[in-house]
């Protein structure tokens, strides 16, 4: 299985329409890849606050269209990063000190169907931020593709290992991480990937921003980990194209060699002993 990681500079100098057609021509280039993964709130940039509620839009909006095109464009299963999405009415009332905002990621299928959607549930900033000014997701997200089930987090989301054992719970082999990870924790960036790869078995393919937006240097260094820990490719701090080649049949073989998952006594309905 081929994955495309798109680490796109979120740069305040460049427009959002700009920056939508340019990652969508970006899109476009990975024929040939069976999964295209995009950053976190790449139209604006994660740290951009004052952005999210002019840049909000709905499920349905300006980046659902390009990015649905680009994926059947290109014949790839696209996760389309996230968006700040503009809930209305009693659902947007849900999202409480949020105002109706939330931290959303769309998933294609090659024929440009949005087949699912995510909201991030660990908001980020404490008091200030995101964790204000958007509302918290609630529920875990799997997606069936023809090689393997994908399980769906977001940036902050990566300290919470709880999350990603729920996902593996509902079936994932491969965990996606759609982050703006600052460059001031990029070694808990790299340590955190590697450590849900572990623990979990799983592959984590984990992509982040690059450039400066909001005076926040962003890490970059996307990085896939195998399901043994082992780092198959990582990306440098610009903007960059990482494409990964990898097995998803390794993470069956590594949990029956090494079955650590199966001892697992808490947190679990039947406890093995
Ligand atoms: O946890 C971190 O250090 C960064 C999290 C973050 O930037 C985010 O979730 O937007």
């Amino acid at each position: 299985m081929r994955a495309s990681l798109l680490q796109i500079a979120v740069d305040e100098a460049e427009s959002v329409d700009a920056r939508r057609q340019r990652v969508a021509s970006l899109v476009r280039q990975q024929t040939g890849s069976d999964l295209v993964i995009l950053p976190e709130l790449w139209t604006t940039g994660a740290f951009a606050y004052e952005s999210f509620d002019t840049e909000a839009e709905p499920l349905e909006g300006p980046t659902y269209e390009v990015m649905a095109k680009a994926a059947s464009d290109a014949g790839v299963w696209l996760h389309a990063g996230s968006i700040p999405e503009r809930v209305t009415g009693t659902a947007g009332a849900a999202a409480g000190a949020g105002g109706g905002l939330y931290n959303t990621s769309l998933v294609f299928s090659p024929s440009g169907d949005l087949v699912a959607t995510y909201r991030k549930i660990h908001r980020f900033g404490f008091d200030k931020g995101e964790a204000v000014l958007m509302g918290a997701g609630s529920e875990l997200v799997t997606v069936r593709l023809p090689e393997t089930t994908v399980g769906l987090a977001t940036c902050y989301d990566l300290r919470f290992p709880e999350l990603f054992r729920g996902l593996v719970d509902a079936g994932a082999e491969t965990l996606v991480v759609s982050a703006g990870w600052p460059e001031r924790r990029r070694s808990h960036w790299t340590l955190l990937a590697r450590a849900r790869a572990v623990e979990d078995q799983a592959y984590v393919l984990a992509c982040g921003t690059a450039g400066v937006h909001a005076g926040v240097p962003q890490a970059g260094y996307s990085i896939v980990v195998d399901p043994w820990g082992e780092v198959l490719a990582e990306a440098g701090a610009g903007e960059e194209v990482l494409v990964v080649d990898f097995d998803p049949a390794r993470v069956g073989v590594t949990r029956e060699q090494f079955p650590a998952l199966k001892d697992r006594l808490l947190g679990v309905a039947a406890p093995r002993r």
